[in-house]
Order: C-alpha cells, then structure tokens, then sequence
C-alpha cells in the first residue's frame, strides 16, 4: 500500500481529514503526570487511545520528545499507534533537510528506527537532499511550502525573479514536488491553515498531492476555509491540531476533553466538505 492510499483509506475508515498532533510538554501535563517527562508515553498513549478512531493520521513533533531524551519514549508510542490503529498512518514531524548522505541516516532514523509511515522534510538544500527518503517504497515526505508562521513570508513569499513566469518561492516549490520531484508519487505540501489563500493556490499548482495543513486550533487558522481551499475528493488534506486537543483539559478528565475536542474539529471539516 502506498502512503497516498493509506491516507485514503484512514479517511473513509475514520470520516476524518483530522492528524492529531503529539507535541508533548511534560509542563502543561495533569496533575500526577506533571512536569515529569517520563511519563511522556503515558501521556500520549491516553491521547492516542482517545482519538485514533478520529484520526486521519497521527503527527509526533520529534523535538517535544528529543528535548527531554525521550527518544525511546517516541519509538514505544509510534509501535503503540501501529498496533492500536493500523489504519492510521503516523507522520514523524521532524523537518530535516541536509546533503544527501546525511539524508540517508535521518530516513533511516525516520522510517526504519521510528517506523514513521512519512515524514516532514524542508526542501531548501535542494533534490538530491530530498532523493533518500525516496528509495523507501511506500513512505511519504512532506515538503515544506507556505508554513503557518508569520515568519514563513520571509522567504516563502519572495519572488524569484530567474525562473520562468517569476513565481514566488513557495509557488516554485508546489510545482517542483507537484512535478519533476515527484518520482513515485510520494510527496506531500506543508501548507498553514492561517493562509487559506495560499492554500488555495497551491491546490490549483498541485492538484493530486496530499496536503499537510497545521495550523487550525492553537494558532488560529480557519478550518472551514481551509477544506474549501484545499480538499478535492482524490487528493486528501491532513489538517493538524495539536495543543487544542492535547490540552484541552488540565484536569483528570484530558483524554475525554481531548476527544471532545477532536470530534468537534473532526466534524466541523467534515462538514466544510459540502
Ligand atoms: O510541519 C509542521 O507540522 C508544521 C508546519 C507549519 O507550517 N506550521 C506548524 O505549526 N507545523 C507544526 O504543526 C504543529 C502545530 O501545533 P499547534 O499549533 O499546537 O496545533 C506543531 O508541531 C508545528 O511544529
């Protein structure tokens, strides 16, 4: 089965264009579990088991666990998501980006050491940067394009005056991986929910791909817009929220407000869908 095909099948399945987003911070944990960063797995685990029936995917940021040298705690909870919901595939959040045979050992760390199903890449060093997660069949790799920050202007937003029609940074980066990169059909855009309108144009630079779509809940994006912009029935939209539903209770009751939570987001895309 190829990523593509898992994402679709776990949108059926679970009626969902939702990733749940584990960004762990032992700080913002209930009492009992707080500020103690060995229980990071057990923290998400509850999470995972709340909202996986909810889930088009699942999305590890794997800074939240390095940090506190909780690495094994993040290859023990992606085996724990693959055996509770095999249908839901995991995206490993890690943004690497480095000359091809760096690459090489973070897909190896990706894939083959956290079993992620895809990953998250920055496209700035280039293809041959891009090439190693490649050679994994059936793995996916999202490719950063019109992040949600503000800073994402920067240099997304910026003009390229050498290339042909004079796109904008993030737009030469929707045709690329809509295009040539695009070997065997394995990528993904990274694209915030806090610019609908680029979304939208990167819908129409890039109308088969899946779409990585953070941004709605903590900071603010609109998930309506954001389906209207970006779902087409053939090419999946994986919107992501992360603290919303991590912390939306600090009580005992986290897990109950963290499906509740999800549910509501679940359904106010679905029903953006028309
Ligand atoms: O690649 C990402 O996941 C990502 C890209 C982007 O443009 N913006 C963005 O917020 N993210 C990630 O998505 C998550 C958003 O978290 P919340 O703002 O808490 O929902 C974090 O893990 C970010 O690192």
């Amino acid at each position: 089965m190829t990523f593509l095909e898992m994402l679709q099948a776990a949108q059926q399945r679970n009626r969902s264009l939702l990733c749940v987003g584990l960004d762990p911070e032992p700080t913002r944990f209930p009492a009992g579990l707080k500020g103690d960063a060995t229980r990071i797995y057990d923290f998400c685990a509850r999470i995972v088991d709340a909202t996986g029936d909810l889930a088009i995917a699942f999305k590890p940021q794997i800074a939240y666990f390095a940090a506190h040298r909780a690495e094994e705690q993040l290859e023990r909870l992606v085996r724990h998501m693959h055996a509770a919901f095999p249908h839901v595939p995991v995206i490993l959040d890690a943004k690497r980006g480095d000359i091809g045979s760096t690459a090489e050992q973070y897909a190896r760390e990706a894939f083959e050491r956290y079993e992620a199903d895809a990953v998250t890449l920055s496209p700035f060093m280039g293809f041959d940067s891009v090439q190693p997660y490649l050679k994994y069949p059936g793995k996916g790799a999202f490719l950063l394009c019109r992040t949600s920050n503000p800073g994402g202007d920067d240099l997304q937003n910026q003009r390229l005056a050498s290339v042909d029609g004079q796109p904008l940074l993030y737009e030469h980066v929707a045709k690329l991986a809509q295009g040539p990169w695009n070997l065997n059909g394995q990528l993904g855009l990274v694209v915030g929910a806090t610019y609908p309108a680029e979304i939208e144009r990167v819908r129409a630079l890039a109308p088969t791909m899946p779409l990585l779509i953070p941004g709605v809940g903590a900071q603010g994006g609109d998930a309506v817009a954001t389906v209207k912009a970006g779902w087409r029935a053939d090419a999946p939209i994986v919107v992501n929220s992360s603290r919303a539903i991590l912390y939306a209770s600090s009580g005992e009751d986290f897990a109950d407000a963290a499906r509740r939570e999800a549910l509501r987001t679940r359904d106010v895309l679905e029903a953006a869908k028309g």
